[in-house]
Parts: structure tokens; C-alpha cells; sequence
């Protein structure tokens, strides 16, 4: 994370400048890192609410991917600065371990959920949306939290257990998702290009996506070690040697 000017310490990228500049980075890099982790915090909040507003007024998850899908789908897109955010060295992470996070939720959002209408309705839709929320609102408010030095154990305990059962039920959801979808893929073909072609190329959207949920099996495991080792290092302060990207 940005360091504070006191402390001057855990941000390569910030720390090789000379001093007044470094201390200038920091501080501006610590305020966007504030107005975005709150912004993103008030993002999932929104979502949240509107999705148990909608419960209660319907009786029915039938609709509700429809009527958050505006809000799911700025605050989701928008969490691509976060792979901006390592890439430049404001925050400690991995470019990688983020680029996978980040680019499997998006591919849900806009290449499963927001274009394959047909599936909006599914159970596992609302599944992974209720897992995406819940994580999101307590992953965003303990980065804010703890920018502002003002951390409750309790934000701290959730950011660091939680994901031990969300992490498997959001895949789950996922995959199930992807799974509905691939009967409206195959009779569309649709993001699906057929030889002959003025390209001489074929891509299969059906096949890719078989393809995407097989991905998971080798990535998967490394997000939710990954999280482990963040676990172990903050709530019992192992320290853990990471591996460069
Ligand atoms: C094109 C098709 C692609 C298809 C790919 C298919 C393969 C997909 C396989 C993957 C499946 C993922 C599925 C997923 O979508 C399902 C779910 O999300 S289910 C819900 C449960 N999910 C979670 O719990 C998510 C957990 N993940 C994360 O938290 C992050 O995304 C992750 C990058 C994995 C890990 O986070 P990070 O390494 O950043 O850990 P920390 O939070 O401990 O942070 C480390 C340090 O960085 C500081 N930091 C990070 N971000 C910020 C920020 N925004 N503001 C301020 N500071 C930040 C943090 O404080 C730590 O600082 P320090 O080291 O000083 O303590």
C-alpha cells in the first residue's frame, strides 16, 4: 500500500525519486488511493442495497441482475485501475495476481452476464453478485480504513477470513454461470467467427469458454494461496517472501 510521508517506507516506485518530489507522490498517491478505495466502497454499497431493496419489493431474484446491472457494471469496470494501481507502484501487489482477479470479473460482467441475456435470471448470477458484494464492500472500506490509519479489528478479521468460504462460492457461481450459458452460445455462435472468412481465421466462443472454465483449475488456487499467505502475514505477521511477477 502507499506508504504515509512519515514512514516513508513500501513503495519502490515512490521511493527512488529525491526527497520533495518522493514526498509529494506519497501524499498524492495516498489522497486518490482514499478517494478511490471510498468511492469503491460506496460503489458496492449502492449495489448491495439496491439488490436487498429489490428482494424485499419482489419476492424474486428474477429481474434483479437487470436492475443493478448500470451500477455492477461502472464499479466492476472501473476497478481496472487497480491493475494501473501495481503497475505503477502506488499499491504493493502483484500486476499479475490483479490482472487475473480483475480481468475474470469483467469477462463475467460484460462477455457472459451483460451479452448473454438468456442467463441474467440464473441463481448462480445472484450468487456470485451477493459474494462480489459482500467481499468488495470489506476489501475497500479495510484498504480505507487503514490508509487512514484507523483500522477496527473486526474490518481486519473480515478482509482476512471471509474469503476462505467466499473465494469457492463466487467460483462456483461463476462456473455454474458460464456453464448456463454455453447452450445459448453454441445455438448463436455467437463472438464466433466461421472459415471461410476474408481473414482465414476461426474462433469458437463455445470452445473458449470451455477453455476459460478449465482455466480456472490451475489459477484459481493460486488467488486463494495467494490470500492465505496475506492472511497468515497480517493477522499473525508471518513474514512471507514473495516471489517478483
Ligand atoms: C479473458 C478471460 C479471463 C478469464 C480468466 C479465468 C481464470 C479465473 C480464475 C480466477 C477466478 C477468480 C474468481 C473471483 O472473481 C471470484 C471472487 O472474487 S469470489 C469473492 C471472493 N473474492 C475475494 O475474496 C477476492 C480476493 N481477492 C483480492 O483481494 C484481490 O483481488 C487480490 C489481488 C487477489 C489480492 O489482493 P492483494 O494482494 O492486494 O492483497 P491485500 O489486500 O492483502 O493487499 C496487499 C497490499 O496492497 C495494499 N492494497 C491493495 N489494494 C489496495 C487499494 N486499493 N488501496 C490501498 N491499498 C491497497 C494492501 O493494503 C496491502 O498493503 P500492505 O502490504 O502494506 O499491507
Amino acid at each position: 500500500m502507499a506508504s504515509s510521508e512519515e514512514d516513508g517506507g513500501g513503495n519502490g516506485a515512490v521511493e527512488e525519486k529525491e526527497n520533495g518530489k518522493k514526498r509529494r507522490l506519497g501524499a498524492l498517491a495516498t489522497a486518490w488511493l482514499i478517494f478511490y478505495n471510498v468511492a469503491m466502497t460506496a460503489g458496492w454499497l449502492v449495489l448491495g442495497i439496491a439488490m436487498v431493496r429489490f428482494y424485499i419489493q419482489k419476492g424474486t431474484h428474477r429481474g434483479l441482475f437487470r436492475s443493478v446491472q448500470k451500477t455492477l457494471k461502472f464499479f466492476q469496470t472501473f476497478a481496472l485501475l487497480e491493475v494501473v494501481h501495481c503497475a505503477v507502484g502506488i499499491v504493493r501487489t502483484s500486476v499479475l495476481v490483479t490482472g487475473v482477479q480483475v480481468s475474470s470479473r469483467i469477462f463475467m460482467v460484460w462477455f457472459i452476464a451483460h451479452s448473454i441475456k438468456q442467463i441474467q435470471n440464473e441463481e448462480s448470477v445472484i450468487l456470485f453478485l451477493v459474494v462480489w458484494t459482500v467481499t468488495e464492500i470489506t476489501r475497500y472500506s479495510f484498504y480505507t480504513f487503514n490508509l487512514l490509519n484507523h483500522l477496527p479489528y473486526f474490518i481486519k478479521w473480515a478482509r482476512y477470513n471471509f474469503f476462505i468460504i467466499l473465494y469457492p462460492v463466487g467460483v462456483a457461481g461463476e462456473l455454474l454461470t458460464i456453464y448456463a450459458a454455453l447452450p445459448y452460445v453454441k445455438k448463436t455462435g455467437m463472438f464466433s467467427l466461421r472459415l471461410p472468412n476474408k481473414y482465414n481465421v476461426s474462433f469458437d466462443y463455445y470452445y473458449f469458454l470451455i477453455i476459460v472454465m478449465f482455466s480456472y483449475v490451475p489459477l484459481f488456487p493460486q488467488l486463494y494461496f495467494h490470500m492465505l499467505r496475506q492472511r497468515r502475514r497480517v493477522l499473525h505477521g508471518e513474514v512471507i517472501v514473495e516471489k517478483d511477477d
